[in-house]
């Protein structure tokens, strides 16, 4: 049956109009007023926002890390994501050495098979480059439709990457067409800061924060762009979190290089304070790179507002406090890093973003959503609301308040980072391919009705 939203305000990246929307077997086929309602779901947006779905390009759904697994796998993350008003999610699918990438690939794809609520797609992890990695790689990129690769340049002993594979993998994606993207920060001098702390005996949550300054996630950024620019590639800097790193990823930008940032609702948000909460709560405020000084969260919003950085990713990478979190009890190293916010990043934009005045309407939609398209191969398929367009929509009530908390939340984790904060704007129905996956607040999709999405190559 044909569906009509109507009377809603839709916004995009460019525009914000009055005007109903026509979908079609999960297309959006016409956009105008006064359409014939004869044998047509009709929905009704008044007072509402109409938004493409959001795209989050930076999720760990169902993945091993740090002798866990992370909390949500792809049934809870993307039943929780679309609460949350996103539509797509572009998860990690981590590789192991000598073993085939496609493996790797399917493992990812029996994880998300049957489970997922939402469409996705994943960027693939590269960890070494040899004669067989090279042999598969074009075929993932083209018959997978896997078009970004990421390096990790830190987390040393586990996934980091070195420099010869990092380059080698930037000059396999120039010729192929894929985004490398990287986890910017020296984990060779991370492993060295973080011995001599543990040798001090400084233990607790906070030392996770000292042992990985800022000066090493600026200078992995510039490092990773200046290799960029001489292998005539293209990168996407994952998990922005301070000034250093937005001072070089400006500079590659000036000089004409093919680099773009990512940055987090933690870091535009919290602060390095928050890891030395007492009773061990530090742990829940654990990322990599970590929370930083809170003066650079206005250096973080205005890359954003200048074009510096693109899109907002959630970095969804949730485990439990209880059992998880407390892995690292005694031992800063050992806890796990990540945090449940897959649910929230849509939310926490439109309300500290727009509501507070820092970024414009379209601007959060092209954060949130359009841009993320267009550097990962959807656009114009997702990302916008157009005729022809997926029908992955976002009906958005701008004016009511809730209170995030773990209580109400629909993520696995037992706690949320942002417990207690007030935020102003709220998902009521979401759209999914046409299909409700909201509807007013109750969930109504099903899991594994989400599909994968091959995606288009790099646009140079
Ligand atoms: N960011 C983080 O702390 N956890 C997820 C893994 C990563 O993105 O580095
Ligand atoms: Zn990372
Ligand atoms: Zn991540």
């Amino acid at each position: 049956m044909k569906k009509l939203i109507k009377g809603g305000t839709i916004v995009t990246a460019a525009d914000m109009y009055q005007a109903d929307v026509l979908i079609e077997n999960g297309i959006v086929t016409a956009i105008g007023t006064a359409f014939d309602e004869t044998g047509v779901e009709v929905i009704s947006a008044d007072g509402l926002y109409v938004f493409p779905g959001g795209i989050d390009p930076h999720t760990h759904l169902d993945m091993p890390f740090g002798g866990t697994t992370t909390k949500d796998d792809f049934r809870t993350g993307t039943k929780a994501a679309a609460f949350g008003g996103t539509t797509t999610v572009i998860d990690f699918c981590l590789t192991t050495k000598g073993r085939p990438l496609k493996e790797a690939v399917e493992t990812w794809h029996e994880k998300a098979r049957g489970k997922a609520s939402i469409d996705y797609s994943f960027h693939l992890m590269i960890s070494e480059i040899n004669d067989d990695v090279l042999e598969e790689l074009p075929q993932v990129i083209e018959e997978e439709g896997i078009t970004s690769l990421k390096v990790f340049m830190a987390y040393k002993n586990v996934f980091q990457a070195d420099d010869s594979t990092l380059f080698r993998t930037m000059v396999t994606a120039r010729e192929h067409g894929a985004l490398v993207m990287v986890h910017a920060e020296n984990g060779d001098v991370i492993e060295y800061l973080t011995n001599e702390a543990l040798a001090a005996g400084n233990t607790d949550p906070i030392y996770h924060a000292l042992t990985r300054p800022a000066e090493l996630e600026g200078e992995a950024t510039g490092r990773a762009a200046y290799l960029t620019a001489l292998a005539d590639s293209q990168l996407y800097v994952v998990h922005v979190t301070c000034a250093e790193a937005v001072k070089q990823i400006a500079a590659a930008r000036q000089k004409g290089y093919r680099v773009f940032g990512e940055t987090c609702p933690q870091y535009l948000l919290l602060d390095q304070s928050y890891l030395e909460k007492p009773d061990f709560e530090g742990a829940k405020y654990v990322w990599s790179p970590p929370l930083r000084e809170k003066w650079n969260q206005e250096e973080l919003w205005n890359a954003l507002k200048s074009g510096q950085l693109q899109t907002i990713g959630s970095d969804q990478c949730s485990f439990d406090f209880k059992g998880q979190k407390e892995l690292g009890r005694g031992d800063f190293s050992k806890i796990p890093n990540g945090g449940p916010i897959i649910e929230d990043r849509f939310s926490l934009l439109y309300s500290e973003g727009v509501c507070k005045g820092r970024i414009t309407l379209n601007q959060f939609v092209d954060m949130i959503s359009t841009q993320s398209a267009k550097l990962f191969g959807l656009f114009p398929k997702k990302g916008t609301i157009a005729v022809g367009c997926d029908a992955d929509i976002v009906l958005f009530d701008p004016k009511v308040e809730r209170t995030i908390s773990a209580k109400t939340h629909h993520m696995a984790a037992d706690y949320n980072p942002f417990e207690g904060m007030k935020v102003t704007g709220e998902p009521v129905s979401v759209l999914s391919r046409g299909n409700f996956v909201v509807k007013d607040k109750q969930f109504v999709g099903s899991s594994g009705s989400g599909q994968f999405i091959k995606r288009n190559k790099f646009l140079r």
